[in-house]
């Protein structure tokens, strides 16, 4: 088929290459001029794994093509894909600023009958604003369909859950839209549920919501295992062996971020307001993350009650680890605290430094490794878990450091691995260590 992605961010970018991958002739559109020279070069402008290589090989087989241009982009497409993003916006509502956007620029070009999927992330009845707003600055005779087709990706495995996702959702009201993106999307091989447009928007949403309460859940019960002399480590292992609960998402820590978790729990609650209906676990689940970002901030404290003029080590700021995104990153609000209080910060990150420098205070100082980083620290905050920072030898802690006390926020290690390394060791749900 002839697909059009407009929007090259986490989720076009990786849609596009996919969809390329399955024999597909992709052009993808961005009004960014950097990102789409980068693209046009055959480089990654995001860090995703697998994602260098099939973008690569997909343009050099001409299935791949990159423009800002919507005249070229949209050029015999039969499928529109919509990818841009659909961020917060001031009173918690999504923004559909950059959606309008693209439907704007789509209705001025589009000259040929075709179907506009929306991947974005977008509140129940948009799909229909979709369509309203393109179809009214189209020639008489062209016509579009809409389809909802949210995307489950997780960053960091972007790729990988394309392929191997748990289900394909897609949602029209026109039962030939839905033959047609079942066939483009029966490639994947995953199982595709078909359903109606408001539905398909909605399970997105809910499904957002639904992990966020899992977490803000269990992040809850590790507070309380801690008060009660209890570990969150085996709590979460016996819950999860209850199919009806299930094993994932039973990790506590220091709060959910990234861009999507954050942005989706306020629009759901946002939504409901609108209609009139008090989303209140919500609103807890919510309120719950907020209090968790302070609370390893709060161990410190209590631990040290003054930070001035210490070194302070966090290894680990991006949101989660095997990506750069900093959006609503745990580190944003632990650093800043940590200077308010007077902390000389030093900070690592294997790949999320370059955009941490662009948010994050310029009183951070930079390192180049975990090692550089710890040396001569008085405190070390672990702030994700990467494989690097889950690796490094506990032993060495204290070889480096002034003193070697560890504040984890992401439960790096079982307490059995503490055993002779000598370090003080404090983590989200488990019992204080000194060993
Ligand atoms: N990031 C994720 O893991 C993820 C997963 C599932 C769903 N989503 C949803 O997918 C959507 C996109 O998220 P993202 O993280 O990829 O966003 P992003 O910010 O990384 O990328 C969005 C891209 O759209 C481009 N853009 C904006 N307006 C445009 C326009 N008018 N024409 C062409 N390009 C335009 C931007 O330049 C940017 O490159 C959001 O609705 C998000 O909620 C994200
Ligand atoms: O057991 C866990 C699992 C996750 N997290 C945190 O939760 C946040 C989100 O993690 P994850 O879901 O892995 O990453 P995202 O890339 O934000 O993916 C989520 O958000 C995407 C955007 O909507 C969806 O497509 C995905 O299905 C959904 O998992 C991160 O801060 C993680 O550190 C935990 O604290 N404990």
């Amino acid at each position: 088929m002839n697909i059009a992605v407009i929007g090259t961010g986490y989720v076009g970018l990786v849609t596009g290459v996919c969809l390329a991958e399955l024999d597909n002739q992709v052009t993808c559109i961005d009004i960014d001029d950097e990102k789409i020279a980068v693209l046009k070069k055959g480089e990654s402008p995001i860090y995703e794994n697998g994602l260098p290589e099939l973008l690569q090989k997909n343009i050099e087989r001409e299935r791949l093509h990159f423009t800002t241009d919507y005249n070229e982009g949209l050029a015999n497409k039969d499928l529109i894909y919509i990818a841009v993003g659909t961020p917060q916006g001031e009173d918690g509502a999504a923004d559909l600023t950059f959606i309008d956007q693209a439907c704007q620029s789509i209705a001025k070009i589009l000259d040929h009958d075709a179907i506009i999927v929306t991947k974005s992330t977008v509140p129940v009845g948009t799909n229909e604003h979709i369509k309203d707003q393109i179809q009214a600055g189209l020639p008489d005779d062209v016509t579009i369909n809409v389809a909802s087709n949210p995307e489950f990706l997780r960053q960091g495995s972007a790729v990988h859950d394309t392929f191997n996702g748990d289900r394909i959702i897609i949602g029209s009201d026109d039962e030939y839209t839905l033959d047609i993106l079942e066939k483009v999307n029966t490639g994947f091989n995953l199982p595709i549920v078909r359903t109606d447009l408001r539905s398909a928007e909605m399970i997105k949403y809910a499904s957002n919501a639904f992990l966020a309460t899992k977490l803000s859940f269990i992040n809850e019960m590790a507070n309380l295992c801690e008060k009660l002399g209890a570990n969150i480590d085996n709590v979460s292992e016996g819950m999860g062996m209850d199919k009806r609960i299930g094993s994932s998402f039973l990790n506590a820590g220091i709060g959910y971020g990234g861009s999507c978790f954050p942005k989706d729990t306020r629009a759901v609650i946002s939504v409901g307001k609108k209609v009139d209906y008090d989303m209140q676990l919500l609103e807890n689940v919510v309120g719950v993350n907020e209090r968790q970002k302070v609370i390893l901030v709060d161990k410190v404290m209590e631990r040290f009650k003054d930070l001035q003029g210490k070194k302070v080590a966090v290894l680990g700021l991006a949101f989660k680890p095997n990506t750069d995104d900093m959006r609503e990153a745990p580190s944003i609000f632990v650093t800043e605290n940590l200077l308010d209080q007077g902390a000389d910060v030093h900070a690592y990150d294997p790949v999320a430094a370059e955009n941490a420098k662009q948010i994050l205070s310029d009183k951070i100082t930079y390192a180049a490794s975990v090692k550089e980083t710890i040396d001569g620290a008085d405190l070390t905050l672990i702030l994700t878990e990467w494989d690097e920072i889950k690796k490094f030898p506990l032993s060495e802690y204290k070889q480096y450091m002034n003193y070697p006390v560890i504040f984890d926020g992401r439960n790096c290690f079982d307490l059995e691995q503490l055993a002779g390394s000598n370090v003080e060791y404090h983590s989200i749900g488990r019992p204080a260590v000194y060993s």
